[in-house]
């Protein structure tokens, strides 16, 4: 059964803004650049001085954009700051995901229970006690520390991180006030970033400071933010974009867990996580991490990287959610059926590294 078309989504505190900006001149542009710690580029002809319109706490500029890329572009309605629903969908995000699973999705009461029990323990024992949820679930995240910018950051401890274990951060349901240390991926992007074309793979997003510093192992790059679909919908999507040749290659990453599949498509609605590309070697991970009453997952981006590198992440393995966003890896089951039934779907990789697979990772569902 497909459970809506498409309307507004309801992620509460989500940002939406319309895209593209106004170039080069306007408060708003004006106000972001003078508001960010990273000014770096005044923009060539048809560069832009904020991709996020100023709803990001740090401004991010593209370089290099030639007018064919701005146009690639065209595509992109919305900046949004958190994944939304789909126009029209007839269930909020403050409810748990359960209503927009597929009827085919037989274990989804495993995964609804599973989400409620993590909701009610968090937010009833923050009532009662004000205790947060990082008592309940365990908080990986590191007391704030100096950061690129002179500003202050945390860290996720990866190594710390138990394999598949449920980030719960705190939100506005908990106690303990806004400024607690169990927030971390709400706040936005606050790394310097740029967004920069690349040989063969299009558009892509470089870490960018402007004095030369390491981006730590475990710092929050961004979330990778679009329109949740049900699996049915992502296949509809990406038959009409194939249809359509609209040749700007696969957005849809899918998060899977225990009873539940979601697609996230920023490819209308999305923010910088959009720009980000696949690597068979990458220096980023994908962590699922939920807050809110209803917990949906959240795609967030961390890592450790070298100043002025291209981020990317492994298109074909959401850490922590278990196995996940695309499947197509060489040498698992899934990418054996992906391979198979992909056939001329399958993209080459350019990542370039020495570890690379040869395809782009290819999810089968699609
Ligand atoms: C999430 S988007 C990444 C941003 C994209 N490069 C852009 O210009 O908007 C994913 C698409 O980028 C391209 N891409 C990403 N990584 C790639 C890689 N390693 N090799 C070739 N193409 C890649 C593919 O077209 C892919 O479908």
């Amino acid at each position: 059964m497909e459970v809506y078309p498409s309307s507004v989504g309801s992620g509460s505190g989500t940002t939406r803004t319309a895209w593209p900006p106004e170039q080069k001149s306007g408060a708003l542009l004006e106000q972001s650049k003078s508001a960010s710690p990273w000014a770096d580029s005044e923009g060539a002809e048809n560069d832009l001085l904020d991709v996020s319109c100023g709803t990001e706490p740090v401004r991010i500029p593209t370089t290099g954009l030639s007018a064919s890329h701005l146009a690639s572009l065209s595509r992109f309605d919305r900046y949004i700051t958190d994944s939304v629903l789909p126009d029209g969908t007839p269930i909020s995000l403050a409810r748990p995901p359960s209503g927009l699973q597929d009827d085919e999705d037989s274990d989804r009461d495993e995964m609804v229970l599973l989400v409620n029990a993590w909701v009610t323990l968090v937010s009833s024992r923050s009532r009662r006690s004000g205790t947060k949820a990082d008592r309940d679930l365990g908080n990986f995240y590191s007391d704030t520390l100096e950061a690129p910018g002179g500003l202050l950051e945390q860290l996720l401890n990866l190594d710390a991180l138990p394999e598949r274990w449920p980030l719960v951060e705190c939100s506005p349901d908990c106690l303990c006030a806004r400024t607690c240390g169990n927030r971390l991926t709400q706040g936005g992007v606050r790394v310097p970033l740029t967004i920069r074309p690349v040989p063969q793979a299009g558009l892509c997003l470089f870490y960018s400071p402007s004095t030369s510093c390491d981006l730590p192992r475990g710092s929050f790059v961004s979330l990778y933010a679009g329109e949740y679909l049900t699996t049915s919908q992502a296949r509809s999507r990406w038959s009409s974009a194939v249809k359509a040749e609209e040749g700007e290659g696969n957005y849809i990453l899918t998060l899977r867990e225990p009873g539940l599949v979601l697609h996230i498509d920023p490819r209308r609605y999305g923010n910088i996580g959009r720009f980000m590309n696949h690597s068979c070697d990458p220096n980023c991970v994908i962590q699922v991490v939920r807050w809110g009453a209803g917990s949906w997952p959240r795609a967030a981006i961390f890592r450790s990287i070298a100043p002025d590198e291209e981020l990317t992440f492994d298109y074909g393995n959401a850490s922590g959610s278990g196995r996940s966003i695309a499947d197509g890896q060489k040498g698992s089951k899934g990418s054996e059926v992906a391979d198979d039934v992909a056939g001329e779907r399958r993209t080459s990789c350019f990542c370039g590294s020495e570890r690379c697979r040869g395809w782009m990772p290819f999810d089968e569902t699609l």
